[in-house]
């Protein structure tokens, strides 16, 4: 077992992963970098989710090398794999998964609370959060009176209250209006920027891709290229980096 490179914040070797004896990825590679936004991109069933998934430790790859820094996921135990992800990375799904009976405030704070952060503090952050997100008028409701993009805000707003070294977004605003879904990516991808947290974005959108520093490009579970974004281009994503968050 070689450890990974040491600029490297994240590192994969060979992935596959053949949820019954279906190949979802097949022998993918990829370094990440601490700062770096990555998009991984392709066609819908191309193995972005899984690869995601693979990544943080939500699964466990069929084959292959998972390496945060200098630890290896691959061989963690379901408990030490709960453990790294509630410490150190953040997760935005499709769907935001919000927890019904809390509010909007009680949902994104819930990170903090599990940590034992005191209630008052933890507020804050969530409400401050919440304000940068364009959804403080969402405080105080319950997910069934919100729109989905308002409970998409939420959860983003989740993921990034604990400033997570490393934040894996998979489609995050696949499921809401462009507009929507343009505001909340600039906001997401500004605050990764200004707190340098890594990011790894996955999405069918090449212009959601070029909010990305690079994109590699997923086929059928294989890698099958890459995108640099230079400074000079994608200019929407990088603008953000003024943005005060
Ligand atoms: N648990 C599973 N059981 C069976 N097949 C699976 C499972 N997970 C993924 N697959 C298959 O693996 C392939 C890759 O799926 P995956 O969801 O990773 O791709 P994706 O690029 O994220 O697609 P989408 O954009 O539709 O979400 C697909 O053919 C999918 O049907």
């Amino acid at each position: 077992m070689v450890a990974p490179p040491d600029n490297d914040v994240l590192w994969a070797r060979a992935l596959h992963y053949s949820p019954n004896g279906s190949p979802a990825l097949q022998g993918v590679s990829l370094g990440v970098r601490e700062g770096e936004i990555l998009a991984v991109s392709g066609p819908r069933g191309s193995g972005k989710t899984s690869l995601l998934r693979c990544l943080s430790g939500r699964l466990v790859p069929t084959e292959g090398e998972v390496w945060f820094h200098s630890t290896a996921l691959h061989t963690m135990d379901r408990l030490q794999r709960e453990k790294l992800r509630r410490e150190s990375f953040g997760w935005i799904g499709t769907q935001p998964a919000l927890v019904a009976e809390l509010t909007g405030w009680e949902n994104a704070a819930l990170p903090l609370l599990l940590r034992g952060t005191a209630h008052r503090a933890a507020k804050s952050a969530a409400l401050d959060w919440l304000d940068r997100l364009d959804a403080g008028d969402c405080a105080h409701q319950r997910p069934h009176r919100l729109r989905q993009d308002q409970c998409q805000r939420i959860a983003v707003a989740r993921a990034l209250i604990t400033l997570p070294p490393l934040l894996f977004a998979d489609e995050p605003t696949a499921a809401l209006h462009r507009a929507d879904g343009n505001q909340v990516l600039r906001t997401l991808t500004a605050a990764a920027r200004s707190h340098r947290i890594t990011v790894l974005l996955a999405t069918g959108d090449p212009d959601v891709a070029a909010l990305a520093d690079r994109a590699v490009h997923l086929v059928d579970g294989r890698r099958t290229g890459e995108t640099p974004y230079p400074a000079t281009t994608g200019a929407e994503g990088r603008d953000t980096c003024s943005l005060s968050v």
